[in-house]
């Protein structure tokens, strides 16, 4: 019998920091990565090109089941090509943000996009990021963790971020945005956001970036005994 590759997962809401967590957790195993928002968000922005109605799913679905693109590794850091344009920045706008959650609420959307993230899966493991990777996508994964952090802190994350980027933002507007998107997420009829039941609960509020690698790089090396 072939030995099936493990997998860490690790979900969360926005801005809570599992992208930063899961680089880092991939760069010290030297394991694979899957961003699965980024493909939702790509799909997202695939719509937003095509003029497709993003409220439409019989729309979506072919587009979703033949997205064409590519995860590069330039650097260390990721790069989205969609049909052959490097999308890294524009998938990460607001707009695109917001119509991501929106798509990502369809089940048949959902469903076209499942076989082409449970692929990442590959020797010596994968570290897989999104809403319901431990739940939906990966539910034998050996290793589950569910990254939380107030609603305000996640805001307040957001805002340095942004600024750092040298964009002038509004926190009340940031926290209303994420508010809204978690509300979505969390409410949605199919793989809403929610704790697989297997899953260590950190709620990183009051942890700093170092101190949430250290607790989840230690359990998850517990669990996998290496
Ligand atoms: N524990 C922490 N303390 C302070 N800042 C943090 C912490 N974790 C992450 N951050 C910062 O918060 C911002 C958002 O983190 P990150 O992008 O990793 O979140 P995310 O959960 O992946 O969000 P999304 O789901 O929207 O992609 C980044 O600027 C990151 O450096
Ligand atoms: N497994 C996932 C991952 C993401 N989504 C949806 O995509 C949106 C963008 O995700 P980010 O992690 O890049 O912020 C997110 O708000 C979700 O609606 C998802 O449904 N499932």
């Amino acid at each position: 019998m072939t030995a099936i590759a493990p997998v860490i997962t690790i979900d969360g809401p926005s801005g809570a920091g599992k992208g930063t967590l899961c680089k880092a957790m991939a760069e010290s195993l030297q394991w694979h990565l899957l961003d699965s928002g980024a493909i939702y968000r790509v799909l997202a922005l695939a719509a937003l090109h095509h003029q497709v109605d993003i409220e439409s799913e019989e729309a979506l679905v072919p587009i979703a089941a033949h997205l064409d693109v590519r995860f590069l590794s330039v650097d260390g850091e990721m790069q989205v090509v969609l049909e052959g344009e490097d999308v890294t920045g524009e998938i990460r706008t607001q707009e695109v943000s917001n119509t991501a959650s929106r798509v990502a609420a369809f089940p048949r959307v959902r469903e076209a996009l499942l076989r082409r993230q449970r692929a990442f899966r590959e020797e010596p493991g994968l570290i897989a990021d999104g809403r319901d990777m431990g739940t939906v996508v990966f539910p034998d994964a050996p290793v589950k963790i569910f990254l939380d952090a107030s609603s305000e802190e996640r805001a307040h994350r957001r805002m340095l971020q942004l600024q750092e980027k040298g964009f002038n933002v509004n926190f009340d507007r940031l926290l209303s945005e994420i508010k809204e998107r978690d509300d979505r997420d969390r409410n949605r009829a199919i793989a809403p956001l929610v704790p697989a039941t297997d899953a260590l609960v950190l709620d990183s509020t009051s942890m700093s970036i170092e101190q949430v690698i250290e607790k989840a790089l230690d359990y998850a090396k517990q669990k996998l005994g290496i």
